[in-house]
């Protein structure tokens, strides 16, 4: 089977030498793909194209071949193709009537053709006898030149007939490795999730960077997500999975920042922390998933609150994309139903957010903030390849889920304060006891051990994650109370 691969035309475009060597990189990077799926498969390079063959009769290595080119950034479009040798201008006729005549009854069509080598005939005069001969012998609906319903496209080069059979769109964008590195802020929604997505489409060597605010669960979600990423669309190009333990950053803010300023001062707590691990592995920018008042951290004015904390440029692909939008790339990337999964991260933040923050009230009340929290974040920062990401995806500890609560178990309200005193919750029977999940992990040593508590917070994600953080840190007498 053979294809063949036609350029992005932005790389079309671009002087000789960086053509040669961005093309250079697209056949390697196809190399590498196709030597994993099949040992014939086999890749070469010409001007301005890329053909790629294997010497196998399986439709399934020929699914893959097609999904590989797909998914590879750099390609405008490829078509499967069928090569036959000729002789003459009539010998080229019997080949496509062969292949198309019983797909042009009714329809109207038109015959492309491209030359290269010496022959007696021109490109037109291929056009003219094969379009005339298909016309006389099909019932076809005529030979139209502009926007015909069927366009048979073919290759004559030297004694050869290239046959298009079916042509395929690609991902365009520019092969992986061309530019340079960033470091993608991915949270495992919609938006992070595309924005990493459009920036390997754009052949930027893509690492993840992840502030873990919600546990392992959350964790290994976002792992998830970044590993289908490089594994569909950049596997060729190894790169690192940073995991920095967030909580402690997180539990600070709750205590030292008011509520209408915490969702941006989050933010400004990962730029930092992004700028220093991307400083650290020589990248020289940042990706993040904002757009334009999607959420209030994400104003204008806040947005600059948040950029004024880092020298370091920030990256924002889908600054004016509407959220429906960003949804459908997710989709057709295949990556909804992830990023539908990765729970969301219910107790942080803004409570009453400001669309506007007074950034003088802000910096005062950062400047409570203990810096040493995030330096302590920074060293316990996990880094590793994305290759191996999964290898750590251990089995999640089960946790006790309950609607209706033993008799002699307590509730723990785990919600933010503010959220407590809204609506506090009251069980008949039972104790409450209102205890943050900022606080939880300290408080949780001093209670009875011979008590069994149920967590509870408003979605039951986060009262889940802490169940199971207490899980894993060796405590057994914890489930979820979801009412
Ligand atoms: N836990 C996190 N780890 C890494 N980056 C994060 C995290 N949370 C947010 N970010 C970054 O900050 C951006 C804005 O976050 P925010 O929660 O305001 O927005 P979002 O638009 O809902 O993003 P997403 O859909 O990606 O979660 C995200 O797109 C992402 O780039």
């Amino acid at each position: 089977m053979r294809f063949v691969v036609r350029l992005f035309p932005e790389i079309s475009i671009k002087s000789a030498p960086v053509r040669k060597r961005w093309t250079k990189m697209l056949t390697d990077n196809l190399r590498l793909m196709a030597k994993r799926i099949h040992p014939t498969a086999r890749v070469n390079k010409e001007w301005d194209r890329i053909e790629v063959t294997a010497k196998v009769d399986d439709p399934v290595v020929e699914g893959q071949l097609i999904d590989m080119l797909a998914r590879t950034p750099g390609i405008a479009n490829f078509s499967h193709v069928q090569t036959h040798p000729f002789e003459s201008l009539h010998d080229i006729y019997e080949l496509v009537q062969a292949s198309w005549g019983d797909q042009l009854k009714g329809k109207t069509f038109c015959v492309r053709v491209k030359r290269t080598g010496n022959h007696d005939f021109t490109s037109t005069e291929v056009e003219r006898y094969v379009g005339g001969g298909l016309n006389q012998n099909n019932p076809t609906g005529g030979v139209k030149l502009k926007d015909p319903d069927v366009s048979i496209g073919l290759e004559v080069k030297d004694d050869q007939v290239y046959l298009v059979t079916k042509k395929y769109q690609g991902l365009g964008g520019f092969p992986m490795g061309t530019q340079e590195s960033v470091l993608s802020l991915i949270s495992g929604g919609y938006d992070s999730t595309v924005a990493s997505f459009q920036m390997i489409k754009r052949g930027l060597r893509t690492h993840y960077c992840f502030f873990n605010l919600g546990g392992r669960e959350h964790e290994l979600a976002v792992k998830e997500i970044a590993f289908f990423l490089w594994n569909r669309f950049g596997s060729t190009h190894r790169v690192r999975f940073i995991s920095v333990p967030f909580e402690g950053v997180v539990g600070e803010i709750l205590q030292k920042v008011g509520p209408s300023n915490m969702g941006v001062v989050l933010k400004r707590m990962m730029l930092r922390a992004g700028e220093r691990i991307a400083e650290r592995g020589g990248i020289e920018a940042m990706v993040t998933g904002e757009a334009v008042a999607q959420v209030s951290s994400q104003t204008i004015p806040n947005l600059s609150v948040i950029d004024s904390v880092t020298d370091m440029m920030v990256l924002r692909p889908l600054i004016v994309m509407d959220k429906r939008d960003i949804i459908d790339i997710s989709r057709k990337i295949g990556a909804e139903e992830f990023s539908a999964a990765v729970p969301e991260y219910c107790g942080v933040i803004s409570v009453k957010p400001s669309a506007k923050v007074n950034r003088a009230k802000l910096e005062a009340e950062e400047e409570k903030f203990d810096f040493s929290i995030l330096e302590h974040a920074l060293e316990n920062a996990v880094v590793q390849s994305i290759d191996e990401v999964m290898d750590d995806a251990q089995e999640l500890a089960e946790v006790e889920l309950v609607s209706e609560l033993p008799v002699s178990a307590k509730v723990i309200d785990i919600r933010h304060h503010t959220e407590q005193e809204l609506r506090p919750l009251t069980v008949e029977g039972r104790e409450v006891l209102e205890i943050p999940f900022y606080q939880l992990s300290t408080a949780y040593a001093e209670l009875d051990k011979a008590v069994n508590y149920y967590l509870f917070c408003d979605k039951g994600v986060m009262s889940g994650l802490h169940a199971r953080h207490l899980l894993d840190a060796g405590y057994t007498n914890v489930g979820v109370y979801r009412p």
